[in-house]
Order: structure tokens, then C-alpha cells, then sequence
């Protein structure tokens, strides 16, 4: 029964660490279905291992759990066993990251509460009954009641007891020492006196319903019970003893014009701006952990429907924080986030159902198919039946699947797993996409295909929040884009923008002919320091020389002249000139964050 009770836990534990099941719930699942769904499938297993063990029970002839009709009896105790049991695994499996020592911890926790349990039973009934005080003694006892292994093994022995003191007393020589008396046998096994089941049966009975109130609760309000001591409680200690740090750090303030201009327009506006499809009011976020990390340090933004938002930031930057938020994985420490005019501080189911979402690691069911876990997914999207066929084929290939959808998740290859979680997040009808790094590990063909589908969302109507280590992935599909550095948004606007903004330099790439001499390339140095004050050689290998030349005073044109008649001059075979990328605007603020790191140490 251990071995078979605690094996309930591994897919729970699986779920919860994978994220599979806040993919679900996000997908529209309810608490209680999620719980009550996984409760009916593994009472079906249980309640056909309990057939298979009344079988055995059979064969080794233990005619009092069988004959009778007592079969039933046995399968009633068995079934209000599973009842507790299953729910308690559940909720123990909170405990544990990890399925495999989740499994063998409760292992040994079924194994050693009902056999420790039992002995501690039988030693204050018969060994120390006289040494300890009744009320000691019953409090124990009561206390025993809690480990529904317990329950079990004292249903089973004393239905067995009761049946057997019947036999012996209805035969031809009863035991003396055996109380035959009709009022003895003539009780009812379900009663609740001493030596009869009744009692047990009942606590099992409430032991389920417990156990499923409280893991409805873990999953709903202790969310908001989070929020509550994180807003009103942690924070505010927070703020009373490190009143500079929070001016100072999460005032809003930013020294960038178009971040500063996003939250003057959020703070001057009402709350329910009319075609925004996520709005971020102000959002801080702090893990009270030891030591306190700032990860978000209050930003604001809109984001409208049909655009593509890219949130843009070095690792630790706090962007897989703000899409946990937006989720509602993660609590808000202050601030609000609203998707679709929903605050999510008070209508979280709602905002919920909004939101597709791709993690950053695979939140994907390893032991299904692609093809069924699509299927699984358009069900709880409440695509009508006989459309689903249609709409997963659909589905698969627009990130061209089709070839692997038969095929166990756990057999796919890091990239395709990507895709099929990208897949998943964009299949649904929500009107929020949220990808998180979702090209990591697609090669490039996979690539383009996301960029297909997430241009093709956004046309759509959707807003997609996208993140992303590749520069040139969000300079191509983010209608906008916000860099974030250490918790903070830097810089907002278009990739045009930004660049246009940030990009006060010429990026000029001379290459000179392999025969050029020495002396020959030094002059070519010494012209370009000359005539562009300012200039920047960044690096220099294999013929090839990169210059940073600062746009004020030197215009394309004047540019393209000097180096065109210096081409002959200098024995140059190539140059060109560019307008500095995405990739240069977000190294300036890489240096500027490492200084500021090493100004503070
Ligand atoms: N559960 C947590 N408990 C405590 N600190 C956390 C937790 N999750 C994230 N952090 C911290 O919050 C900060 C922001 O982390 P976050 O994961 O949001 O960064 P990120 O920008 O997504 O980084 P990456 O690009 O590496 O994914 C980091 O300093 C991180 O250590």
C-alpha cells in the first residue's frame, strides 16, 4: 500500500515543478477541477489494485475479508483508505522539487507511520495502559488518527478480530476466555465502540475533505494570502527601516525622457486605458528572502493590442520576474498590473485566462505526445470538438511539427521542445502572449518560423511580451522594445527609435588589400584619427578595421566622399558604413551597468 499510495505523488510533484500546471491553469483549468480530475484518475488505478489485492486475499484464503459479501466491506475500508491517502500525498507532495525523492520519502513516511503507529497503539493498550493517565493516553491515541495508514491497519484488524470472536462464539466449543454473550456479538463492526471500525471510518471520511480544502486553498488563497503580507506587511517593515534605499531605488524616477513620459501617461490617466492590453502601474517587486532582492524597481508600461512588446535585459534583470507576475505565479510587493482592464491583485482567474504563456524552461507533459498534448491543450481551450483535428494540424504546422507529433515529448530535441512550447502559448484564444526567450536552442529555420507566427499573432490583434537574448530577433517583430536593467527600465521606445536615440555613431568597416604594407596601414590609421576626431578603431584582425565615428559633424554623404577618395589613396579593396545595431545600443547600457556594479563595490 506504501508503494502504491506514495507512487500518486510523482506526477503532482512533476506538474508543480514543470510549471505544466500553471500552463493549465492558465489555459483555463479550475483549482478544483485540476485536483478533483487527478483524484478520479488515480482512485480508478487504486480501486483496481484494491480488486487485484481482494484476489490475492482470496487465494491466501483469508475467507473473512471475502465470504459473505465481506468483500464489499474490505473494498469499503479500501476505498475510504485511498479517499484520505491520495489527497494527503498530494498535499506532501508540496514539500518536494523533485518527483524521484518525493516518491521514496513518502515511501518511507507510509511505511514507517503505519508500522510505528501500531506499535505505539499496541504499547499503550496493553504495555503502559496502567502507568499513564487516561487523558494522555486517549490524546495519543486521537493523535494516531491523523496518519491515514493508521486507519487502515486498525480497520483491517479489527474487522478481522470482530469476525473471528463471531465464528469462534457461533461454533460448537467457544473459547472460555472468550465473551460470547449475544450483546457482544450482536454489535455492529461499523459501530463506534472500543475494538470496532466506525471510528476510523469516519476520520478517513474527513481526513479527504480536509486534505482537498487545503490543497484547494494552496492554490487559491494562499496566493492572496501572499499578496496580503507581502504588500501590507513585509513591505511596509521594509519601508520603515530603509526609507532612502526606497526613495532612492523604487521612486519610479528615470533619467530616460520616453520612460519617464510612459509613466507620467499611466499616472495621469485613468486605469482602464481604452485599447491597452496589458498595463504595469507602477510595479515593484521585492523576494524578502536573506538578502532582500530588489528584482523590480518600479516600472510602467502599456502595452496595445496588436503590438509586439520586447523586454530586453542581462541576465538577473528582473524580465522572467515581471513575466511570473503577469501570470500570477509571482505576488506583487506594490503596484498593479492590469490585462485587459483585470487587475490582477483582484480578479486573478480572470486575468488568468487571458494570458498565453511560454516559459523559460519547458513546461511540457514528457510522457504524452505532441500531437495528444495539443489536443489536451485545444480541449481545455474549449475548441468544439470536432474541430480539433483541424486546429491542432493547424497548430503543428505552423511550427512545423507534423513530423515529430507522434512522438513521446521526452524523445524531442531541446529546440523542438521550444517549438512545441511556443506552439502551445500561441494556440490559445487569449488575448496576451507572453514568450519567454522562446528562440533559445531553435536553429535558424525554427526561427524564422516563430517569427511567422508571432508576426502573425500580433496581426491578430494580440499583444505579444517577448524576451529575448537576440537583438536581431526583436529589431526585426517588437513594434517597441524597453532595455531593463537591474530591475529598471533604461530606455522605451521603437527599435528605430532607440537607435536613432542611442546611435550617435557610424560603425565603418575598412578592408585593406592583403598586400598592403606596414607602413601603408599605419598611414590609413593616422588619416581616419585625423579626419574624424573622435574615432574609435574597436578592433582590428585579418585586413579588417572597425571604427566607431561619431555622427556630429560628419554626415553620410561627407562620409562616403572622404573614404571613396581615400579608397585609391590607401589600397583599401572594401569599406562600408553602418548605422549602429540593437545589439551596440544594449552594450552601452552593459557598460553602463558595469560601472555603476563597480562603483558601488
Ligand atoms: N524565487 C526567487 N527568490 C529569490 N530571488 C529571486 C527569485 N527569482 C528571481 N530572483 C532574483 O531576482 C532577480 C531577477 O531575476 P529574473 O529571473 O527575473 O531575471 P531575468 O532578467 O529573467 O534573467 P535571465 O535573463 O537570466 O532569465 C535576480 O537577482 C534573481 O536572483
Amino acid at each position: 500500500m506504501a508503494l502504491l499510495i506514495s507512487g500518486f505523488c510523482l506526477l503532482t510533484v512533476t506538474e508543480r515543478v514543470t510549471k505544466a500546471k500553471h500552463i493549465q491553469f492558465l489555459s483555463g483549468v479550475y483549482v478544483p477541477v485540476y485536483w478533483l480530475s487527478a483524484l478520479l484518475w488515480d482512485f480508478i488505478i487504486f480501486f483496481i489494485t484494491c480488486c487485484l489485492l481482494l484476489g490475492v486475499f482470496k487465494f491466501c484464503q483469508l475467507d473473512i475479508y471475502i465470504t459473505d459479501y465481506h468483500f464489499l466491506d474490505t473494498l469499503l475500508i479500501f476505498m475510504l483508505y485511498g479517499w484520505s491517502a491520495i489527497p494527503l500525498m498530494y498535499l506532501l507532495s508540496f514539500l518536494f522539487t523533485r518527483s524521484t525523492s518525493a516518491y521514496i520519502k513518502l515511501v518511507l513516511f507510509n511505511y514507517l507511520s503505519g508500522i510505528f503507529s501500531l506499535l505505539i497503539d499496541a504499547t499503550i493498550r496493553f504495555e503502559v495502559q496502567h502507568k499513564m493517565s487516561k487523558a494522555t493516553r486517549d490524546f495519543i491515541l486521537n493523535l494516531l488518527l491523523l496518519f491515514p495508514n493508521y486507519n487502515l491497519a486498525k480497520c483491517i484488524d479489527d474487522y478481522f478480530t470482530f469476525y473471528q470472536i463471531k465464528k469462534w462464539c457461533s461454533g460448537n466449543k467457544p473459547p472460555v476466555y472468550l465473551n460470547c454473550s449475544k450483546e457482544n456479538t450482536a454489535k455492529n463492526v461499523y459501530s463506534l465502540g472500543e475494538k470496532m471500525i466506525g471510528k476510523y471510518m469516519i476520520i478517513m471520511s474527513i481526513t479527504g475533505f480536509i486534505c482537498l480544502f487545503l490543497l484547494f486553498f494552496l492554490d487559491t488563497t494562499l496566493w492572496k494570502l501572499r499578496t496580503f503580507l507581502s504588500q501590507y506587511v513585509y513591505f511596509g517593515i521594509y519601508k520603515t527601516f530603509k526609507k532612502e534605499k526606497v526613495s532612492k531605488e523604487l521612486s519610479g524616477e528615470s533619467d530616460d525622457e520616453d520612460v519617464q513620459n510612459e509613466r507620467q501617461r499611466i499616472l495621469e490617466q485613468p486605469q482602464e486605458l481604452p485599447n491597452s492590453a496589458v498595463l504595469i502601474k507602477e510595479l515593484i517587486k521585492i523576494y524578502f528572502k536573506y538578502p532582500v532582492i530588489l528584482a523590480v524597481k518600479n516600472i510602467s508600461v502599456i502595452v496595445q493590442k496588436g503590438e509586439c512588446f520586447g523586454l530586453l535585459g542581462f541576465n538577473g534583470a528582473g524580465k522572467t520576474t515581471t513575466f511570473k507576475i503577469l501570470t500570477g505565479e509571482e505576488t506583487i510587493t506594490s503596484g498593479d498590473v492590469f490585462l485587459e482592464q483585470f487587475s490582477i491583485t483582484k480578479r486573478l482567474q480572470k486575468v488568468k485566462s487571458r494570458v498565453g504563456y511560454c516559459p523559460q524552461t519547458e513546461a511540457l507533459l514528457e510522457y504524452m505526445t505532441g500531437r495528444e498534448i495539443m489536443i489536451m491543450y485545444a480541449r481545455l481551450w474549449g475548441i468544439a470538438e470536432p474541430q480539433i483535428q483541424l486546429y491542432v494540424n493547424r497548430w503543428l504546422n505552423s511550427m512545423q511539427l507534423e513530423l515529430h507529433a507522434d512522438k513521446l515529448i521526452s524523445t524531442y530535441s531541446g529546440g523542438t521542445k521550444r517549438r512545441l512550447s511556443t506552439a502551445i502559448a500561441l494556440m490559445g484564444n487569449t488575448s496576451v502572449i507572453l514568450l519567454d526567450e522562446p528562440s533559445t536552442g531553435m536553429d535558424p529555420g525554427a526561427r524564422r518560423l516563430l517569427w511567422n507566427a508571432v508576426t502573425w499573432t500580433r496581426e491578430r490583434g494580440k499583444a505579444v511580451i517577448i524576451t529575448s537574448h537576440r537583438m536581431e530577433e526583436c529589431d526585426a517583430f517588437c513594434t517597441r522594445l524597453a532595455i531593463m536593467v537591474q530591475g529598471k527600465f533604461v530606455c522605451l521606445g521603437s527599435p528605430q527609435h532607440l537607435k536613432n536615440k542611442f546611435g550617435n555613431i557610424y560603425i565603418l568597416k575598412i578592408k585593406v588589400k592583403t598586400d598592403t604594407q606596414e607602413d601603408k596601414l599605419n598611414d590609413l590609421k593616422f588619416f581616419i584619427t585625423l579626419t574624424f576626431p573622435g574615432s574609435v578603431l574597436k578592433n582590428e584582425n585579418q585586413e579588417i578595421l572597425n571604427y566607431y565615428i561619431p555622427r556630429k559633424d560628419n554626415s553620410w554623404g561627407k562620409v562616403f566622399g572622404i573614404l571613396e577618395e581615400a579608397k585609391e589613396q590607401f589600397n583599401l579593396e572594401d569599406y562600408a558604413i553602418s548605422q549602429i545595431t540593437l545589439e551596440q545600443v544594449f552594450l552601452i547600457f552593459a557598460n553602463s551597468e558595469n560601472t555603476e556594479e563597480k562603483k558601488k563595490k
